[in-house]
């Protein structure tokens, strides 16, 4: 569970639905180049506790790119807070301050069971330590990797191995090991992708299910319906470019967004 925020971060309430006003991610005018590339210019977003938050827009527009300067793979400008912190250094030292992200890619090791791709994801963010794990004292799944499990209905499997198991349980392991190590925010980069109709929307409940334990959802897909449905706000990359951001009914309904966006998906 996220730590106490201070009241200062008591702002920006959000729009829709009954998420906390607790703001738990916010970036400030990030900027990412790419020799002559800008792939993200100025973008300005937050989450706030228990909230669902999409980002979305064309292919190429800058939505893996936000990702990775937030997390820290990519060198960017401005600044990133979380829990009201700013954030500083790479991928790890991120992730150990409650960042967490899945990837495009699936990133699950296929030769282990989902308990122990769980306990990996752990041992990254220091709540184990392999010389436990070879000494046996660190055997079965520690209360925060069975709540990772345990939120994402993945218990029952937690021996099996990745590949015994669907599409969609498969992106849920890799939400789950997102989960681990204090996460306050969780970024999703194209969850549903390759998902069936029935998987995504089983991902849009799971994905609510993860911000109501307290967490912000930063939320990137393709898939209309999931962002439509499950989002309580929603922001347009461009271009690099924030060009509309608002609930999804303000987003469905702004011209711009249609005109470089949802004209050619929803
Ligand atoms: N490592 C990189 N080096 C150079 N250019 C890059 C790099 N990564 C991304 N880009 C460029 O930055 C821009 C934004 O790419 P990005 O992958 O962030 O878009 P996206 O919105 O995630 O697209 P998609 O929906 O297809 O995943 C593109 O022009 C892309 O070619």
């Amino acid at each position: 569970m996220p730590e106490s925020p201070s009241p200062t971060l008591r702002k920006e309430p959000a729009v829709s639905g009954v998420p906390s006003p607790v703001e738990l991610l916010r970036t400030e005018n990030l900027s990412v180049r790419y020799g002559g590339v800008t792939a993200n210019e100025d973008v300005c977003l937050s989450v706030h506790a228990g909230e669902v938050v999409a980002l979305i827009g064309p292919n190429g527009a800058g939505k893996t790119t936000f990702v990775d300067a937030v997390t820290g793979y990519a060198p960017s400008s401005g600044t990133v807070h979380l829990d009201d912190k700013k954030l500083t250094g790479g991928p790890h030292k991120r992730r150990r301050a409650g960042l967490g992200r899945t990837w495009q890619a699936g990133e699950l090791f296929d030769d282990v069971t989902v308990a122990d791709n769980i306990a990996v994801a752990a041992r990254t963010v220091g709540l184990r330590t392999l010389g436990a794990d070879l000494l046996g004292r660190s055997r079965g799944s520690r209360p925060e990797e069975a709540e990772a499990l345990e939120l994402l209905g993945l218990t029952d499997v937690a021996h099996r191995h990745p590949s015994e198991l669907s599409m969609g349980r498969q992106k849920l392991v890799g939400v789950a090991r997102a989960l681990v190590g204090n996460t306050s925010v969780v970024l999703l980069d194209e969850p549903a992708a390759g998902l069936d109709t029935h998987e995504s929307r089983q991902l849009g409940h799971d994905v609510r299910r993860v911000a109501a334990s307290g967490r912000g959802v930063l939320l990137i897909d393709h898939d209309m319906s999931l962002v439509m449905d499950f989002a309580d706000r929603i922001y347009v990359l461009d271009f690099g470019k924030v060009i509309a951001s608002g609930t999804p009914a303000e987003v469905r309904s702004d011209a711009r967004v249609v005109a470089a966006y949802l004209g050619g998906v929803a």
